[in-house]
């Protein structure tokens, strides 16, 4: 192995210091705690641990955390009911509605709904725009997290070729727009992309975010690139005993750190970053909505 390991969960833990001191500071200042709202609809075992992680976390860092399980068979007019409550309430300064939602509720109409100063996923057709326009936004967690680490690793980003996989609205295509603001030259790779092992093998720094397990091996990184794994995927570990999951990226670790300059693990990696991002983008919510100085170090 020769890769650097980019430690996500030790940069997580510095993230949310600063989220910690600055929330103290917010609270002893200006008697302000800022308060973030998750609603999770149904019972996806997965979403209840981010969901159990997350409120944890915020509450860790000195702010409330107001938790909303809703059955599964939750109707859109009350989904959209709590949400225009959540808006409404001055204690909450943060809205995350856990994705994916059941079938039969439409996730646009509902992250649409969301006052885009809460969005603090920055989902919301707004902020999309106000990021897509270099303006002032609240930026996706899961790409902030990963441009952090790699302008920790990198410094400068300018002109190196950063090729992207995945364009899904929650991380390809923000990740992707944060990139070119930072100046390097974008490529986003996606099921259709032909030959992708040589468009992968062209990046300096290379983000996977595919959802299909280990798929990117270490013949398509470059010698020496930075490999951002973003991918979550609980696969089957027989050797752990029956029944028994582990978690593994999008990246075949084991062979992408024979190449690879960086690279980050999964768990421990990008993960852990989206959680920090989260809380960072809560405190950045709650200092806007009050007009108080934006956050240091914790925005894009
Ligand atoms: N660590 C974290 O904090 C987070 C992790 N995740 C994880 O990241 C991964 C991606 O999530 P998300 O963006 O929501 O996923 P989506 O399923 O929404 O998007 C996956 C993207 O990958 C592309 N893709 C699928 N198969 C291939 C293939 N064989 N070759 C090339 N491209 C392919 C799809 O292309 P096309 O558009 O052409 O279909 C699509 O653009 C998942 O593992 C998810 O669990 C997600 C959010 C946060
Ligand atoms: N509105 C919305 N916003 C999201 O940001 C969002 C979402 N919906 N739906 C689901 C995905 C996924 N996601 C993760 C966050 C943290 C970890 C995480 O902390 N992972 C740990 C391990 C956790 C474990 O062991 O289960 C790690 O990688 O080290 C994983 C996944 C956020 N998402």
């Amino acid at each position: 192995m020769s890769a650097t390991i980019i430690d996500g969960k030790a940069f997580a833990a510095t993230v949310r210091e600063k989220v910690a001191a600055q929330v103290a500071k917010l609270k002893e200042d200006h008697g302000i705690t800022p308060g973030l709202a998750v609603v999770l609809v149904g019972e996806d075992p997965a979403s209840e641990v981010y969901v159990r992680n997350k409120g944890k976390q915020t509450v860790e860092v000195g702010m409330n955390s107001y938790e909303h399980k809703l059955d599964a068979a939750t109707s859109e007019a009350e989904l959209l009911a709590l949400i225009a409550k959540l808006n409404a309430d001055p204690a909450v300064h943060g809205i995350l509605v856990q994705l994916p939602l059941p079938k039969h509720l439409n996730e646009d109409l509902v992250i649409n709904s969301i006052d885009p100063a809460k969005d603090v996923d920055g989902f919301h057709i707004s902020n999309v725009g106000l990021l897509a326009t270099g303006q002032k936004s609240m930026v996706p967690c899961t790409p902030l997290g990963c441009l952090m680490m790699l302008r920790d690793h990198h410094g400068s980003l300018s002109g190196l070729n950063a090729v992207v996989v995945g364009r899904s609205n929650i991380v390809g295509k923000p990740m992707a727009q944060l990139l070119l603001r930072d100046s390097c030259t974008v490529t986003v790779a996606h099921s259709r992309t032909k030959d992708i092992e040589s468009v992968c093998r062209s990046a300096d720094i290379l983000v996977a975010a595919v959802g299909r397990p280990e798929m990117i091996k270490g013949d398509w990184v470059k010698p020496g690139a930075t490999v951002i794994d973003v991918g979550i995927n609980r696969i089957p570990a027989p050797e752990k005993g029956e029944g028994k999951n582990r978690l593994v990226g999008d990246v075949d670790f084991a062979s992408a750190a024979q190449v690879a300059g960086a690279i980050t693990p999964v768990p421990g990696g990008v993960g852990p970053m989206t959680i920090a991002c989260l809380l960072a983008n809560t405190l950045t919510a709650c200092a806007r909505a009050n007009g108080l100085a934006e956050p240091e170090g914790l925005t894009a």
